[in-house]
Parts: C-alpha cells; structure tokens; sequence
C-alpha cells in the first residue's frame, strides 16, 4: 500500500518530457530527482550547485519526512554527492525541492539537462516530548561511546 503525498509540477518539463519521479521497481526505496536546469551545466571539482528538481511536495503529516540521498553510481563512481550530505524535507515544506550537488572528484562533471542527480527517500518520523529528568536509570553502555567498545 502506498501512502498519498501531494506533488506540484513546477516546471512542466516535468510530465512531459521527463517523467514524474517513480520507484524503478517494485523494491525500490528511492525514487530519482532530476535535473531541471536549463543548459547542460559543468560542475569544477570542488564545487556545490544547488539544483532545481522541477518539483515541489507536501508530505503534510508530521510522522513522516522525506530525504534526499545521493545516487550511489554517481557518488562512488563520479564523486558527485550531496554539498549537506542529506536532504531533509519536513512534512510542512511546500517549496520547491532542491539538491545541493557537490562534485568532491578531481575532475569537472558535465550534469546534462534532466539526469537523474539524487534520489528521494520517505521515511517515518517520531517527534520527541523532552522530559527533564537528574538522573537516568543506568545502562549498559553508560556514558561509553566513540569507539568505547573496540573494533573487534
Ligand atoms: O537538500 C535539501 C534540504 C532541504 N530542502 C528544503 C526542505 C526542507 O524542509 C527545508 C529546510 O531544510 P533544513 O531544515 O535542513 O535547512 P535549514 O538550513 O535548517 O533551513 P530552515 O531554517 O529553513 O529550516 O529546505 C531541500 O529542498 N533540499
Ligand atoms: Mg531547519
């Protein structure tokens, strides 16, 4: 069962010439995000350009998010990755999506009008209530932590 979220065609490139974002197969957990620029576009080594997916959604409920991941060809292979690491798209953002393209490779990426650059993730979210407490109950772990339990 797929859970409705409401999606707005910004550019309307999307639809036509490209389509809406999709699972490419049934286990898909990500759907790619294109490239909505104008011109094909060379990112230099080093460089972050924010990049305009054609899209908007509005995932409206609270306990869910969306992120944005990189592409795993495009990461290992091309070095072209996120400029924040990942995405993340609260349920009341309403704009337009945008991917944050970070060429970390040695060498200048040509990004082609409509490539599929990064991909969308839902994923289910828990709000906390913080309640101020002195003391926690003791556990196992304790206050142990970076690399407290060894590599073995
Ligand atoms: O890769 C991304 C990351 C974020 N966003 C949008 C959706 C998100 O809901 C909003 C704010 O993102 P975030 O909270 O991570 O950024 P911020 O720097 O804290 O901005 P703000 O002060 O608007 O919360 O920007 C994107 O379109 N693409
Ligand atoms: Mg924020």
């Amino acid at each position: 069962m797929k859970t409705p979220i409401e999606l707005k065609v910004l550019d309307s490139r999307i639809g036509s010439e490209y389509p809406l974002p999709n699972y490419a197969t049934v286990g898909s957990a990500g759907m790619d995000l294109r490239a909505m620029i104008d011109t094909d576009m060379v990112i230099e080594p080093g460089q972050t350009e924010l990049i305009p997916t054609g899209i908007a959604i509005h995932v409206a409920d609270p306990s869910l998010a969306a992120v944005i991941l990189p592409r795993s060809g495009l990461g290992h292979k091309k070095g072209i990755v996120l400029g924040n690491l990942v995405g993340l798209i609260d349920s009341d953002y309403q704009g337009q999506l945008m991917v944050s393209c970070w060429n970390r490779s040695n060498e200048p990426f040509t990004l082609q009008i409509g490539e599929r650059l990064a991909q969308l993730v839902f994923v289910p979210v828990v709000q906390a209530q913080f309640k101020l407490v002195d003391e926690f109950e003791s556990s196992q772990r304790g206050e142990g932590g970076f690399g407290h339990s060894g590599t073995q």
